[in-house]
Order: C-alpha cells, then sequence, then structure tokens
C-alpha cells in the first residue's frame, strides 16, 4: 500500500484534465466507467443498495420491521444508506465546506501536513496500489479517537475552523455507529453491551477523498477494490458526482447519492464480520473517477476488538474465524498479501 506525498506532477494532473496521464496511474485493465457498469436486472430495485431509515428504527410501531431489514442488509450487502439519521446538518454542512476548502488550496499548503516516511495519518496517500498502479486520488487521513491519541501535526489549521469541523463531526460519527450497533445487536439476537463494548474507545480513524476528474475514467481508478479493515464505516458524500461501486453476486453495483440532504453510506468492515462470527458481511467495493466532476467525500472508520484481539463474540457459537491479536490482524491486512479477491479474514478462516 502506497504511503507517498502527493508530488507536483501529479498535483498537475489532478488539476488540468485535459492533460496527458502520468503512466503510474494508467490500469492494464479498463476500469468501467460509472455509467457503464452492468448491473443485472438495471432499474430492478434488487439492484439497489437498501436504504435504512433510522426514523423508522426509533418508531416502536416500525422498529422490529426495520431491524430486520437493517439487518439483510448487513448480511447479504455488507452495505445501506441511512436516511433521516438526525445528525446535525449544521455540523455537516461544516464538515462539507471545510474538506471541499482544504482540498481546493495550493499543493504546498496542503502538504504542510503531508504523511512522512513510514507514517500513515497526513495528506498524500495514492494507497492501493496493484501492480504498481496509483489510484487517482489524493488523500487526508488522520486518527480523529482515542483523544489522547490525536496528533495535531497532521490536523490542517487552513480553513480555520477545520480542526473543530472535524472534532464536532467524528463526535457525531462516533455517537451514530453505537446508536446503529444497539440496533445490530437486536438484529443479532446479542445483547447490546458486549457488542457496544468491543467498539468503545476503540481507534477512529477518519479519511477525507478528493477524486478529481479525468478525461479518461475507464483508464484510472479512484479506489482500487478493497474490503474496509476496521468495524464499522460511514461515508458522506459531498457532492451528488457518483463513483461508489460495491460487489455484489460478481458484478458492481453503483452507489447513487441519494437526493435527501446528508445520507449516510454504512459499511461493514473485516472487524465486524469477525466479531459477528460472519453473520454480517465486509465487501469490496471502489470508486470510479467521473470524466467531468471533482467527487468529495469524507470517510469514518470506527474500529472494534475484544480486549485486543479480533475475535467472534462467544456469544454468537462456536467460532468460524480464529482470534488474532490486533497489531498482528493490522499487519495483515494492510500488507494484503492474500490472492486476488480474497481478504485477510478469509486466511482467519476455520
Ligand atoms: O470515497 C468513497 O466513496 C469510498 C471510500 C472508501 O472506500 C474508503 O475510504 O475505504
Ligand atoms: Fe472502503
Amino acid at each position: 500500500m502506497n504511503r507517498d506525498i502527493i508530488a507536483q506532477d501529479a498535483a498537475m494532473a489532478f488539476a488540468d484534465h485535459h492533460l496527458h496521464i502520468p503512466d503510474r496511474f494508467v490500469r492494464a485493465d479498463e476500469v468501467p466507467a460509472a455509467g457503464e457498469v452492468v448491473v443485472v436486472g438495471g432499474d430492478d430495485e434488487s439492484s439497489e443498495l437498501p436504504v435504512v431509515d433510522m426514523a423508522r428504527l426509533l418508531d416502536p410501531e416500525h422498529r422490529e420491521e426495520e431491524i430486520a431489514w437493517l439487518g439483510s442488509a448487513c448480511r447479504s450487502w455488507g452495505f445501506f444508506q441511512l436516511i433521516n439519521h438526525g445528525v446535525d446538518q449544521a455540523v455537516i454542512q461544516k464538515m462539507k465546506e471545510n474538506t471541499v476548502q482544504f482540498f481546493e488550496l495550493p499543493l504546498e499548503d496542503k502538504n504542510t501536513v503531508a504523511v512522512r516516511p513510514g507514517g500513515i495519518e497526513g495528506f498524500g496517500h495514492h494507497f492501493r496500489s496493484s501492480a504498481g498502479k496509483l489510484d487517482w486520488a489524493e488523500n487526508l487521513i488522520v486518527q480523529t479517537q482515542p483523544f489522547q491519541q490525536r496528533n495535531l501535526d497532521f490536523w490542517p489549521s487552513n480553513p480555520p475552523t477545520f480542526r473543530d469541523s472535524i472534532d464536532k463531526y467524528t463526535t457525531e460519527m462516533s455517537n451514530l455507529a453505537m446508536r446503529l450497533l444497539r440496533f445490530m445487536a437486536s438484529d443479532l439476537g446479542v445483547e447490546q453491551e458486549p457488542l457496544l463494548a468491543a467498539f468503545r474507545g476503540k481507534r477512529q480513524s477518519t479519511a477525507l477523498h478528493h477524486y478529481p476528474p479525468c478525461r479518461h475514467p475507464e483508464k484510472v481508478i479512484g479506489i482500487a477494490p478493497h474490503s474496509d479493515g476496521f468495524g464499522l464505516t460511514l461515508l458522506l458524500q459531498v457532492d451528488d458526482t457518483p463513483g461508489l461501486q460495491v460487489s455484489n453476486g460478481g458484478r458492481w453495483h453503483p452507489v447513487r447519492p441519494l437526493p435527501v440532504p446528508g445520507a449516510f453510506v454504512i459499511n461493514i468492515g473485516e472487524s465486524l464480520e469477525v466479531l459477528t462470527n460472519g453473520l454480517y458481511t465486509s465487501v469490496f467495493h471502489r470508486v470510479v473517477v467521473d470524466a467531468e466532476r471533482d467527487r468529495v467525500t469524507v470517510a469514518v472508520f470506527q474500529d472494534a476488538c475484544i480486549d485486543g484481539v479480533l475475535k467472534p463474540l462467544p456469544e454468537l457459537g462456536e467460532p468460524r474465524y480464529h482470534a488474532i491479536g490486533k497489531s498482528e490482524y493490522f499487519k495483515g491486512h494492510t500488507t494484503e498479501v492474500v490472492g486476488q479477491g480474497e481478504r485477510f479474514i478469509d486466511t482467519l478462516k476455520k
């Protein structure tokens, strides 16, 4: 996985999408653009990502039905969109604005928080290199929880309200994750507390993504196919540019940004798949680039483990995964020495 600073030539290619695409970004296999992905059934609703309604989860009259719907989304898709989530719209709006403002800054300003050799936090990346190819994106990653582990050296001070926006927004996301986990516990038929405890006080990491347009979107990729390593991912699409695609039934399904203000895309990470003993699924997804429009997103990753170990909740019966220490797990997940189409947790399966 690449952890590089964004150099001037990449920034120039990103800034002017009529320029030549540097070879380091050109994939050998054609990447179908969002509009060209073949989806079984076309407009068939079954090929659309499920939409979960938090208002229904909170309403005693609809709760049971909506919990079952949430559960089926987590089991069969590992992904859903969440509406009526109750997160403060002003906090979301400020986070969106500041994120866009940050990416609009000149490269040298963004590089004041550049990644450092061997590090993960900061501005830069091009991470999921396959066959030495780089992703068509620039990213800012900061660890946002636990509070004591925040390293403000990587938190941009420009725009001036950015640190405050990140703080407020990610606090909202921790709370939202906890709210969702209560309903997931219900669906799984386990006590809430052990599931919540697996997430409480654990790492929260925040990734801001900017996918510039590219005149040949089929030659590059925004994020190569991967599954997320943490427990739960909460994704905010800042604009309505499509790009995220989810693998299901051997096909890529485009996620349509909903015309609802501030819907979130939520997905199950590999750690939660293990915790649920495989009941919930962590699936491959990728981002394709648009020919004309920028795309900006904010991903918040909530980590989970039980006393420093990743293993299924004991309540869920005979474990189907070998337990693994969290640091060993991370090493495995980030080096990804696994076969094509395989996830690191597949190597833990019994
Ligand atoms: O930007 C997106 O739509 C997805 C980002 C993503 O998959 C990730 O950060 O792991
Ligand atoms: Fe992801």
